[in-house]
Order: C-alpha cells, then sequence, then structure tokens
C-alpha cells in the first residue's frame, strides 16, 4: 500500500548571485514512485534549485508546490534531504545523533534507534553504531548521511549527489533502500554527474544548463524523442550506403554504419542491402548520456 502519492512541482523557479542568474525560470515535476535524475556541468544551478525546494536557500521568483498547493515548513520538515554539505557531526557517535536528528524530526527516541538500526544493518554497518562518524571511511560516512535523510520515512527525497564516492556495492545497497521508498509513492529527486548511472537508476531526467532546462520528462520519452538511428552491417563495406536517396550516413566503419533514413526509404533500403551482405539492421535506443551530449550542445 502507498503511504504516499503526492507530487513535487517546481514552477519558474528563479534565483540570482549578484548578476548572475544561477537558476532561470527553472520547471518540473517529481511524479510520486519516480525517481528523477537531476543532471547538468558543474554550476548548472542543481544544488541552488535543491535548496529552494527545501527553503534553505532564498527563492527569488517562481514557487515550490507539493501535492497541488504551496510547500509549507512543515511539508519540507517531513522531507528527507541530503545537502551537498553534508552535515553530520565527525566526532559524535553515529548512532546518537541519528537518534538526535530523529527526535529533531519529531520520532521518540527508541523509535529513532530502532530505524536507524535497522537501516545501518542494511548498510553493513551494524556493528558500528557506537563509531564516532569521522572513524569511518568516507563511503561509509555517505552511508550514515542517506540514513538520516530516511530515518523518518520521507515524503520525499531531495538528494544532492547521494552516490558521489560510493562503490558499486554500496550504490546497490543505497538504491535498494530508496526502491522501499518509490514503492510507498516517495518522489525521489537526486543530482548526479555519474551519467551511466542515472541512465540506470533515472524513471524520470531533468537536465540542466546555465540555470535552465534544456530537457525535461519522462527517460524513455526523451531516449525514443529524437530522429530514429539505425545500425546496419553490410559486409565488406557499407560505403555504398552515402549514395543512397533518403539516407544520411552519420558513421561508418568497415562493415558498418549508423544511419539517419527519410520517410519511406527503409523497405527500398533493406531490399538493396539485401543484396549486399547484409547481417545486422537495427534501431539505436540513446543513452541517457548521449541525450545529454546533445541538449546541452
Ligand atoms: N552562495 C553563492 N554565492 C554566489 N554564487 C553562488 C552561490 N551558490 C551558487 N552560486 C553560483 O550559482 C551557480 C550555480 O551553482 P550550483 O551550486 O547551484 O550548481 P550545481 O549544478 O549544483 O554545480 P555542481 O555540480 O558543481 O555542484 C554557479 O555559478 C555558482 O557559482
Amino acid at each position: 500500500m502507498r503511504q504516499t502519492d503526492a507530487t513535487l512541482e517546481v514552477r519558474g523557479l528563479t534565483r540570482r548571485f549578484g548578476e548572475k542568474v544561477a537558476v532561470d525560470d527553472v520547471s518540473f515535476t517529481v511524479e510520486p514512485g519516480r525517481m528523477t535524475g537531476f543532471v547538468g556541468a558543474n554550476g548548472a544551478g542543481k544544488t541552488s534549485t535543491m535548496r529552494m525546494i527545501m527553503g534553505v536557500l532564498q527563492i527569488h521568483g517562481g514557487d515550490v508546490i507539493w501535492d497541488g498547493r504551496p510547500i509549507t515548513p512543515a511539508d519540507r520538515s517531513r522531507f528527507g534531504y541530503m545537502p551537498e554539505e553534508r552535515g553530520l557531526y565527525p566526532k559524535q557517535g553515529i548512532l546518537d545523533q541519528l537518534c538526535y536528528l530523529g527526535q529533531l524530526r519529531g520520532m521518540s527516541r527508541g523509535d529513532a534507534a530502532k530505524e536507524a538500526t535497522r537501516l545501518l544493518e542494511r548498510f553493513g554497518l551494524a556493528d558500528r553504531v557506537k563509531d564516532k562518524l569521522e572513524s569511518l571511511s568516507l563511503g561509509n560516512q555517505q552511508r550514515v548521511q542517506i540514513t538520516a535523510s530516511l530515518l523518518h520515512g520521507p515524503t520525499a527525497l531531495i538528494l544532492d549527489e547521494p552516490f558521489s564516492g560510493l562503490d558499486p556495492v554500496a550504490v546497490d545497497s543505497m538504491v535498494d533502500l530508496l526502491r522501499d521508498r518509490l514503492r510507498q509513492g516517495v518522489p525521489v529527486l537526486f543530482s548526479s554527474h555519474q551519467l551511466d548511472l542515472v541512465d540506470r537508476l533515472c524513471d524520470s531526467l531533468v537536465v540542466l544548463s546555465d540555470g535552465k532546462v534544456m530537457a525535461a520528462g519522462d527517460a524513455n520519452d526523451l531516449r525514443n524523442a529524437g530522429p530514429t538511428r539505425y545500425r546496419i552491417v553490410t559486409a565488406p563495406d557499407a560505403g555504398w550506403l552515402r549514395d543512397v536517396p533518403g539516407v544520411t550516413v552519420l558513421d561508418v566503419d568497415g562493415p558498418r554504419a549508423v544511419l539517419e533514413l527519410a520517410e519511406g526509404t527503409r523497405e527500398p533500403l533493406l531490399k538493396r542491402a539485401a543484396d549486399r551482405g547484409l547481417t545486422e539492421f537495427a534501431p539505436i535506443v540513446p543513452s541517457l548520456s548521449e541525450i545529454y551530449r546533445e541538449v546541452t550542445r
């Protein structure tokens, strides 16, 4: 059963630093139960956008809408936030500070301790609960940070670079924990520079460049939005395709080529290719990193 079914919407969000418009009329939606990847080059405006969603950076224009109405401090306090600057105390015991944070979020100390222990066990950190945060490796400190954002059963998750510095096993255990929340209907917005990971994980994507949204929406829709490209193999050489009307050859390498086709040229092309040693012809689904490169070019 879903606990929540609310949508997070950002409408025309704007933030300036002096003359610089760091976030420029940014709009997108984070749907319930969907992993939304937030990508963009250094300085594109991701952290500033997340900080405005969380109310820790003043908004200069636009709105944050939660469940169809302007977001309130009470709504935000039920969100889970993993800020860029992290924010746990290096010299304090892990369980102690997680309990303290849980209490700040309205949990009893007992419930916070139980939930923190359960989450830390899933990260393989059960035997470290009494240790100081600084005694853990950076990757394990990151696991504690994500535990802090999940502790109170958040209604939405805003995660700034949650996977940076994690090994593949740690990424998988973090994704498992996030999937638990997604199944409850929680919307998740996470920023990342690891485009292969974003490609694997996200249901929706928001691409930011220089403070502006360049593309946003369902990941599969974005993958299928551009012109269809085809991979073709005709031995020994695919160079003849350059002379076929309606065929745009984007790349050719010996028998292999990548093509775009004008309407109505597919069937005649395949007939001609059959006489020229055709062994493969298939549409190419672009990866999100290719889409990212295209839209930010
Ligand atoms: N407190 C600040 N004072 C002045 N400029 C700022 C401040 N915070 C951010 N900026 C500027 O706003 C722009 C957007 O920064 P932001 O940190 O939001 O980008 P980002 O996409 O999160 O980058 P990164 O991937 O490097 O974390 C940058 O040009 C940055 O220098």
